[in-house]
């Protein structure tokens, strides 16, 4: 039995208010909560401490931007704990999540994840996002609390396939940060977000290369 099963019925209807369906999926993603709540105990993943807290922050609010995801490979940078890199490959199917995360004690909660859950389509790169040299290897480039929008193209943007897209989650709408983007990229989309059990919106910026003003 799940220790955290007491919160199921909220984190379950959390993702139908947001169009997802709660089996399996709330299950797998209490059986997450339970690893990250353990190792942040030691290993302070997360600030927020409390599981019923990071049902609504951690969970839904990195599953509010699902339907923007496609099948396809997804590259999570500065992952932390896997946020929203886990959430996101146990709730789309037919994704490949690399989760890039720089820290040591990190990955390694990562990697423990990604065993313990059977996560066959994660996996875990200890590595700066600048370093990683795979470049346009990927369909899609998640970031979420990681960097400015020019910051995350910097140490991200030679990961993204030509037709590829940055989907980037920002709290504040992130008007001064997509005036300060470098040329050769374009905002397709600026998308605002509610988050079931959270105040406030939530925005989620979709970029694509520009093909009319090359960096
Ligand atoms: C504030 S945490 C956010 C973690 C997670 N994305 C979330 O939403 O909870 C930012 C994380 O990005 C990592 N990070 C920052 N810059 C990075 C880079 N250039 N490459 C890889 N990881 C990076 C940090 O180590 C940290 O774990």
């Amino acid at each position: 039995m799940n220790p955290l099963s007491h919160l199921l019925p909220e984190l379950e209807a959390g993702l139908v208010a947001l169009g997802l369906p709660p089996r399996p999926l709330a299950g797998q993603l209490l059986d997450y909560l339970v690893l990250l709540d353990r190792w942040n105990r030691t290993y302070n993943l997360t600030a927020v401490r409390d599981p019923r807290e990071m049902v609504a922050k951690h969970l839904l609010d990195s599953l509010s931007m699902w339907r923007q995801v496609r099948p396809g490979t997804l590259a999570d940078l500065g992952t932390g704990p896997g946020l929203p890199g886990i959430p996101l490959a146990l709730a789309v199917p037919g994704l490949q999540v690399t989760l890039v995360e720089s820290i040591a004690k990190k990955t390694r909660f990562l990697r423990e994840a990604v065993r313990k859950l059977g996560l066959d389509n994660v996996r875990v790169l200890e590595s700066r996002a600048e370093a990683v040299d795979e470049p346009g290897a990927f369909d899609q480039v998640t970031a979420r609390a990681m960097d400015t929008l020019a910051g995350i193209l910097a140490v991200g943007g030679h990961l993204l396939a030509p037709e590829g897209r940055l989907l980037a989650m920002k709290g504040q709408r992130p008007d001064a940060e997509i005036a300060a983007m470098p040329p050769g990229w374009r905002v397709q989309a600026l998308e605002t977000l509610a988050v079931p059990g959270l105040d406030g919106d939530r925005h989620l910026v979709t970029i694509t290369r520009d093909p009319a003003k090359p960096a």
